[in-house]
């Protein structure tokens, strides 16, 4: 890098700004225009697709430079805080004129992915959380998160890394605030969850200014981490952080605890092909009107509770709204007219708000009396408690009313957004301006009399002010030296007179007072409202709960679901149970609904069953039927009585594990792990297919002790579905196992699932089947029911402890003298008993075909032929 002092005086400004900021964008203003350099340039100019230009700073080389125009800015830096950037903006804080040398330049905000407020950036139903964490020596960590643009704040302690983890991707935190010597692996991680944005502050002080948001935090642990994100904030944003909410702490574990892979595997914010919001538990419930009850609604699923009354106080009100058709109606017609609250309240006391966004603020408040006159309607004593808790704040209202037009312009300079009669002095320059242009009217009338020229007319520019126009061919008939010429245009002649200039004048400062005075009344009126802001807040959760619980009613009644019942013998009682997405999905009419019977003497079900026939619907629907109902929404089946689950694990394999790679295994056994280390009685626990990510005996041993270990030291609630038919014969040892399997009818030579669960295990031999339909050569499929005799009758051999690897036994066979034609399903394999066909042999015994897809199946003929075709070339 040269020199600093050859740069110019703008680079070396520019320079020291940027120094502030390494890990952000800098814009730099330069008149109508943000400008980036150096290697901002650079990169800035890849990502916006912009040209890159250079400019002149004093040394040899040009230095690369793009920019962005200052009014469209907002779209570019939108994109790059999508992209995971951050974007420093660095404005003029000087008067240009009154500017001895280089104007002065600050930065006077940071933009970030956890920081952002453009209403742009924000999805309407997500919360964009940042978070701050700070890991303790005893390996506890406190984790604080806010939403900077709804106000809400919590925080809490977590026991572990891997739970600070979980928790940072279960609030989907946009942006992660560290402590600057934080562990590089914690980094690391966050990165592979997709949690990109890092940033780093090490004041953790607790500020005055904090002693509110923080008053509710006792544990130093817990004020910790929420002042570091408060220094974050203030330092990015330079603004107040008064609409931040009291802090409040929360523990992980006062609600049903899913880790991240098992939200995933039940699909319940997005599917796991395809990453789409479509096909997920929340596409089903997307039934509320507010984006601030869609959002509520997503933390919700994120965290169903485990406190019965409250649970059950959801459902009541469910309940009750099911019931109330027509008021319910009128309710969503209500919301439909409720802006989202929490957001307007966040721009108030941001001071992003515009005038539009108060109107909106006044006509959501309007509808709440109306709201509540609906709930009160229905009778219901609780939904009346809540109901006159609702303050539909009229004073806030009744001042808006008051104060803005209806048609509000979303810019606040331009004026004319007050109402008359909201202020004295705005009437006064308001009559001068609007009796200014009266007597100006008259003036244009009077002159033309005067004149007798009737196309006389008075205009105004901003340039020259008002002035009379006269057309060139009427100017004869204008006495010489009537009026003062100010301007000649082709066709006519501009005058002003003395009287029209002292007009103009007082018209001109009662619009420009009336501008000034409109900007500070609207300032004075967003103070007013900030200190209502809690107030506000308050309104906007209770209007949420009652949006998510309308919406659960809606869902309920349109999906005919019902209400569950819980116990505490931890009994699952679901009769005609559907899984409520895959039902929605293809016609109800066709979805076969299954019961699930398990009580103190059944803690684990063993369901077999051939590929696609259900198993894993099934699974997911058990514990997705929990989720809702401890979420508070009525389930989908006929019946369902259960115990409140206190976690809930799922290994679930996705599709690509067929692919069965070592690193998939390990996730497989990872996930079996968490769950064995974590899981309690109460909880939850699906094991899909576990261990088919290995050799067979490999597989079946791990799934059988798995089995056993859950069984005797868990006891938790436990679905396992599996391949390994051989497994179903723990019946006889495990007491609380049961069988059951998901029945299919060979019809015409093919096999129709039925997808119904039946008691008992599957009748083994469909693999074989499937394999059959999939038409695979008759030769093989007559070699495998042979094998599946061998193996049936006991026969079976000890396999080597390392399985060989084709490349391993191709060079084996290689090595050994010819084997002259080695046929895979011929006569000439078994009697020659060489080294190399033995083999290749006990290659061919091992596959197990009950086990395997009819892709797999040919996946795993082709991997023979290759062999055998290796075998023949190196003869
Ligand atoms: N109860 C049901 N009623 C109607 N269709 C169902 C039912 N259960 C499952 N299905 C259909 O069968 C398909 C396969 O189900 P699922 O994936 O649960 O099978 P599986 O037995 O777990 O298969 P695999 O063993 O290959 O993983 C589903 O996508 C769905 O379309």
């Amino acid at each position: 890098m040269p020199d600093m002092k050859t740069y110019t005086p703008m680079i070396q400004q520019y320079l020291k700004i940027k120094a502030e900021v390494p890990d952000a964008f800098l814009f730099f203003r330069l008149g109508d225009f943000y400008e980036m350099f150096f290697d901002d340039a650079l990169k800035a100019s890849r990502e916006l697709e912009i040209t890159l230009t250079a400019r002149d700073g004093g040394v040899e080389e040009k230095i690369p430079m793009c920019g962005v125009p200052y009014h469209s800015a907002a779209g570019y830096i939108e994109q790059l805080i999508d992209k995971g950037f951050k974007v420093a903006i660095c404005e003029q804080t000087e008067d240009p004129t009154h500017a001895k040398g280089i104007v002065k330049r600050e930065i006077v905000q940071m933009i970030t992915p956890g920081t952002v407020m453009d209403s742009r950036s924000l999805e309407e139903k997500e919360n964009h959380y940042l978070a701050a964490v700070t890991g303790f020596d005893d390996d506890t960590y406190s984790m604080a998160h806010l939403d900077l643009s709804t106000g809400e704040s919590k925080v809490t302690i977590l026991s572990s890394k891997d739970e600070a983890i979980h928790e940072l991707v279960t609030i989907q935190a946009r942006e992660v605030v560290l402590a600057s010597d934080a562990d590089e692996s914690f980094v690391k991680v966050l990165s592979d969850r997709g949690i990109r944005s890092i940033s780093y502050m090490d004041d953790t002080t607790v500020e005055s200014t904090f002693s509110t948001i923080l008053s509710e935090l006792k544990q130093d642990k817990l004020q910790l981490s929420m002042a570091r994100l408060l220094h974050y904030v203030q330092n990015t944003q330079k603004r107040s952080l008064d609409h931040l909410q009291q802090a409040s702490a929360y523990q992980v574990d006062a609600f049903l605890r899913m880790d991240p892979n098992s939200k995933r595997n039940l699909e319940l914010t997005e599917t796991i092909r395809g990453n789409s919001k479509k096909g997920s538990l929340v596409w089903l419930l997307d039934e509320t009107i507010t984006a601030m009850g869609a959002r509520m609604m997503r933390r919700w699923i994120d965290r169903p509770l485990i406190n019965q009354k409250q649970i059950e106080e959801r459902h009541s009100i469910v309940e009750v709204l099911i019931d109330r058709y027509f008021e319910r109606a009128e309710l969503r017609e209500r919301l439909k007219e409720v802006y989202d609250l929490e957001r307007l309240a966040g721009r108030v006391a941001f001071g992003n708000v515009n005038p539009r966004d108060l109107v909106q603020l006044k006509k959501s408040l309007q509808q709440v009396p109306a709201i509540k006159e609906t709930l009160l309607s229905m009778n219901d004593q609780k939904i009346t408690e809540d109901a006159k808790k609702l303050d539909p704040c009229s004073d806030i209202a009744d001042r808006l009313e008051a104060a803005i037009i209806e048609q509000a312009p979303l810019v606040i300079k331009d004026g004319n957004f007050i109402k008359d009669c909201f202020n004295e002095e705005l009437d006064q320059y308001r009559d001068a301006s609007r009796n200014g242009k009266k007597w100006i009217a008259e003036l244009e009338q009077k002159e033309r009399e005067k004149t007798g020229i009737r196309s006389l007319k008075i205009g105004y520019n901003r340039v020259f002010g008002y002035y009379i126009e006269v057309t060139k061919s009427n100017l004869h008939a204008l006495p010489e030296g009537m009026y003062d010429r100010k301007q000649t245009l082709t066709n006519a002649e501009r005058f002003i007179t003395p009287e029209l200039k002292e007009k103009e004048s007082l018209i001109l400062q009662a619009e420009e007072r009336s501008i000034d005075l409109e900007y500070s009344l609207f300032q004075g009126l967003r103070e007013e409202i900030k200190q209502e802001i809690p107030r506000l807040q308050k309104l906007a959760q209770e209007i949420s709960r009652l949006d998510v619980l309308q919406c659960f009613a809606t869902i309920s009644e349109e999906r005919h679901y019902s209400k569950p019942a819980f116990n505490h013998e931890r009994i699952i009682h679901i009769s005609e149970g559907r899984h409520p997405v895959v039902e929605k999905v293809m016609d109800s009419q066709e979805y076969v609904p299954n019961d699930c019977q398990m009580d103190e003497s059944c803690e684990m079900l063993l369901i077999t069953g051939p590929n696609m026939s259900g198993k894993s619907t099934y699974m997911r629907q058990v514990a997705l039927t929990s989720i809702l109902a401890q979420i508070g929404c009525f389930v989908p089946a006929a019946n369902a009585n259960l115990p409140i689950f206190d976690r809930i694990f799922t290994r679930i394999g996705a599709a690509d594990d067929l692919v069965s790679g070592q690193s998939t295994f390990m996730v497989e056994m990872l996930e079996a792990r968490h769950a064995i280390a974590h899981a309690t009685q109460n909880s939850l626990v699906l094991f899909d297919e576990i261990g088919r990510g290995t050799s067979t005996y490999d597989g079946m041993a791990l799934a059988q002790a798995i089995i056993e270990y859950v069984h005797d030291r868990i006891g938790a609630k436990t679905l396992f579905s599996t391949h390994y038919h051989e497994l179903t014969s723990l019946d006889q040892e495990l007491s609380k196992l049961a069988n059951v399997h998901v029945s299919a009818v060979e019809q015409n030579g093919h096999v129709v699932f039925l997808h119904k669960i039946k008691e008992g295990p599957a009748d083994k031999s469909y693999g074989i089947h499937v394999a059959q339909l999939a038409d695979l050569p008759k030769a093989l499929i007559g070699r495998a029911n042979e094998i599946l005799v061998g193996l049936e009758s006991g026969y079976q051999r000890i396999e080597p402890a390392v399985e060989l690897k084709n490349k391993e036994l191709a060079s084996t066979i290689n090595e050994e003298a010819s084997i002259g034609q080695l046929s895979l399903f011929g006569e000439e394999l078994q009697p020659k008993k060489s080294k190399k066909a033995d083999a290749l042999y006990r290659e061919m015994a091992k596959i197990n075909v009950m086990e395997m897809t009819p892709m797999e199946a040919m996946n795993e003929l082709y991997r023979l032929q290759k062999l055998a075709k290796s075998m023949n070339e190196s003869k």
